[in-house]
C-alpha cells in the first residue's frame, strides 16, 4: 500500500514536472527534477552562447530554460526584442526575486534587483545624481579624466612589461568610488580595493556556476555539509562589500553637514535626501539598507563591466594589427600630438569609436542577461506570457545573431562605419541591454570607455610582451566575461 502511494505521488510529480507546470509556456528542452535545464550548461557551451543558439536552433526564438525550479521565458530575437522589450517597454520592468540575494541584502532594496515604486524612486534618484555630476557640472569628465592621467603615469614607470587589467581596474574602481565615497585609490589604500576586487570576484565566480544558481534558488541547500562550504564563499563575499560600504556611510555620517544642500558624491547626496524623510516609514525608501545595496550594485556594474570591456579592446586590437594602424592613423591625423584627449575630440574619432563599439560587440560581456517579470498577460512570437512571468532579452544572442552581423566571431569595426567613415548607428549593437531597465550607468561607461582607449593608444605604442605573443581570447567565465590575462610591453608615441 505505501509503495502504492509513494509510486502514485512519484507519477504524479513526473506529470507535473513534465506537463502541468509547462503546458502554459513556451516549449524548451526538457526540465529535470531540481536542477532544471541547468544541465546544460556544461564546460563545453561555457560562458551559454552556444547554449542559447543551440536552443534557439532548435526551438525557435522564443523558449522556456529552467533555472532549476523558476521557468524563464527566453527572448533571442532582435525583432522581437524591439517589438515588446522596447516599443512596450513599460510591461517589462519588473525583476524576479531570488531567496539568496533577498537574504543578503536584507530586502529586495538596491537598483538591480528592486522593483515596484522602489525602483523607480531610487533608479530616478541615481540618474539624477549622476546628470549632476555629468552635464550639469562636468565633473564627472575631470574625475575620469584625472584617472587617464594617473593610469598613463602608471604605464611610464612599467613599460618594458605590464599588465593592463590591474590597472584597467584601479583606474575605473577609482572613478566608481570617487562618485560613491569621494576618494580614488592610490598606493596608501590600495589593500582596500583589491579586498573590495577579490570579494567582488569571488562572489561572481561562484554565483555564475551551475551550483550558484542551485544556491539562488535553494538556500537551503547551503545547510547540507558539502555546500555550506560553497555557500559561504557566496554570502561572506557580499556581505563583506556591504559591510565595507556601511562603514564609508556612517564615516560620512558622523561628519555630514546638512545646512547645505551642496553634495560631492553619491553617499553624501543619498544622506541628504535622506535626512529630508527622517518622519516618513522607513525614511521613504531611504534606509541605510538601501544605500549599501545601491553602493554594491553601483560599484560592482560600473566596476568589472568597463574594466573588462577595455581589457578585451585592448587584446582585440592588438591581435589585429590592421586595425591597430587604424587607429594610429587616426590618431596622428586628428589628434597630432600627445595631449590628453577629451569627450570634444569625440565626433573626429569615428573609427575608434568604430573599435570600440566592435569590442563590445564581440566581448559580449553578459552571455546571461539579468531577467524581468511580465506586468500584465501578453503575446510573445505567438506565446501566450502570463503576468509575473519571468522573461530574459537575451542580448548576447543578439550581438551574436549572423543575419546582422555577418561571421559575428570576427573583429571588424568597419561594421560600424558608413562607406564615407562616419559612423554608422547600428540599433542592434545593445551591450547596455534595452527598455526601461537599460544600463543606467551606460553614459558613464561610455565616456570611460572612449577616454581610456584613446589616450592609451594615443600616448603609447603597444605590443604583446614576448612571453604572451599571441593570447587567447577564449573566454574566462564570471557573470561578465574577462579576458585572460596578458602582458604588453609600451612606448611612448611622441
Ligand atoms: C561597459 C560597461 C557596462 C555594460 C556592458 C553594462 C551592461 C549592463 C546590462 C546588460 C544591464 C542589464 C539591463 C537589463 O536588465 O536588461 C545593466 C544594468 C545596470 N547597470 Fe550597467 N553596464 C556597464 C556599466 C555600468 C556602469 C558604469 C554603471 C554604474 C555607474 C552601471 C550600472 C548599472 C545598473 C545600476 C543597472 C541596473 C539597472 C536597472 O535595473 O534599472 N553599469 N548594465
Amino acid at each position: 500500500m505505501i509503495f502504492l502511494i509513494i509510486f502514485s505521488l512519484f507519477l504524479l510529480y513526473i506529470f507535473d514536472l513534465l506537463y502541468w507546470k509547462r503546458r502554459n509556456l513556451p516549449a524548451g528542452p526538457t526540465p529535470l527534477p531540481i536542477i532544471g535545464n541547468l544541465y546544460l550548461m556544461t564546460d563545453g557551451v561555457k560562458p551559454g552562447y552556444k547554449m542559447y543558439q543551440n536552443l534557439k536552433d532548435k526551438y525557435g526564438p522564443v523558449f522556456t530554460f529552467w533555472l532549476a525550479n523558476l521557468p524563464m521565458v527566453t527572448v533571442t530575437d532582435w525583432k522581437l526584442i524591439k517589438q515588446h522589450f522596447i516599443k512596450d517597454g513599460a510591461n517589462f520592468v519588473g525583476r524576479p526575486e531570488f531567496p539568496i540575494n533577498i537574504e543578503i541584502r536584507k530586502g529586495p532594496y538596491g537598483i538591480v534587483e528592486s522593483h515596484g515604486d522602489r525602483w523607480v524612486q531610487q533608479r530616478r534618484f541615481a540618474l539624477h545624481i549622476l546628470r549632476d555630476f555629468g552635464l550639469g557640472k562636468n565633473l564627472m569628465e575631470e574625475k575620469v579624466l584625472s584617472e587617464v592621467t594617473a593610469m598613463i603615469e602608471s604605464v611610464q614607470k612599467n613599460k618594458e612589461d605590464i599588465d593592463l587589467q590591474n590597472l584597467f581596474d584601479a583606474s575605473v574602481g577609482s572613478v566608481i568610488n570617487n562618485l560613491l565615497f569621494g576618494y580614488r585609490y592610490d598606493e596608501t589604500n590600495m589593500e582596500e580595493f583589491l579586498e573590495l576586487k577579490s570579494l567582488m570576484n569571488k562572489h561572481f565566480k561562484q554565483t555564475a556556476e551551475p551550483i550558484g544558481a542551485m544556491l539562488i534558488m535553494y538556500p537551503w541547500i547551503g545547510k547540507l555539509p558539502i555546500l555550506s562550504g560553497y555557500k559561504k564563499i557566496v554570502t561572506d563575499s557580499w556581505e563583506g562589500l556591504l559591510k565595507m560600504f556601511r562603514k564609508q556611510a556612517e564615516e560620512k555620517l558622523a561628519t555630514i553637514n546638512y545646512d547645505s544642500d551642496e553634495y560631492s558624491d553619491y553617499v553624501e547626496a543619498f544622506l541628504k535626501e535622506r535626512k529630508k524623510h527622517e518622519h516618513e516609514e522607513g525614511y521613504g525608501g531611504y534606509e541605510m539598507e538601501q544605500l549599501d545595496s545601491v553602493c554594491f550594485d553601483l560599484w560592482v556594474a560600473g566596476m568589472e563591466t568597463t574594466s573588462n570591456t577595455l581589457y578585451w579592446s585592448l587584446l582585440y586590437v592588438l591581435l589585429n594589427p590592421k586595425v591597430l594602424e587604424r587607429v594610429y592613423e587616426e590618431l596622428d591625423t586628428k589628434i597630432g600630438s600627445d595631449r590628453i584627449i577629451t569627450t570634444t575630440d569625440r565626433p573626429n574619432l569615428n573609427y575608434i569609436n568604430a573599435t570600440i563599439n566592435e569590442s563590445q560587440r564581440l566581448a559580449n560581456l553578459l552571455p546571461m542577461n539579468i531577467s524581468r517579470t511580465t506586468a500584465c498577460d501578453l503575446e510573445i512570437g505567438g506565446y501566450s506570457i502570463p503576468k509575473g512571468t519571468v522573461i530574459t532579452p537575451q542580448i548576447c544572442t543578439v550581438l551574436y545573431d549572423p543575419e546582422i552581423f555577418p561571421e559575428p566571431y570576427e573583429f571588424r569595426p568597419e561594421r560600424f562605419l558608413e562607406s564615407d567613415g562616419s559612423l554608422k548607428k547600428v540599433e542592434e549593437l545593445v551591450p547596455f541591454s534595452i527598455g526601461k531597465r537599460q544600463c543606467l550607468g551606460e553614459g558613464l561607461a561610455r565616456m570611460e570607455l572612449f577616454l581610456f582607449f584613446s589616450n592609451l593608444f594615443n600616448k603609447f605604442h603597444i605590443q604583446f610582451h614576448e612571453s604572451n605573443p599571441s593570447p587567447t581570447i577564449e573566454k574566462d567565465c564570471g557573470v561578465t566575461m574577462k579576458a585572460k590575462n596578458f602582458r604588453v610591453v609600451v612606448k611612448e608615441r611622441h
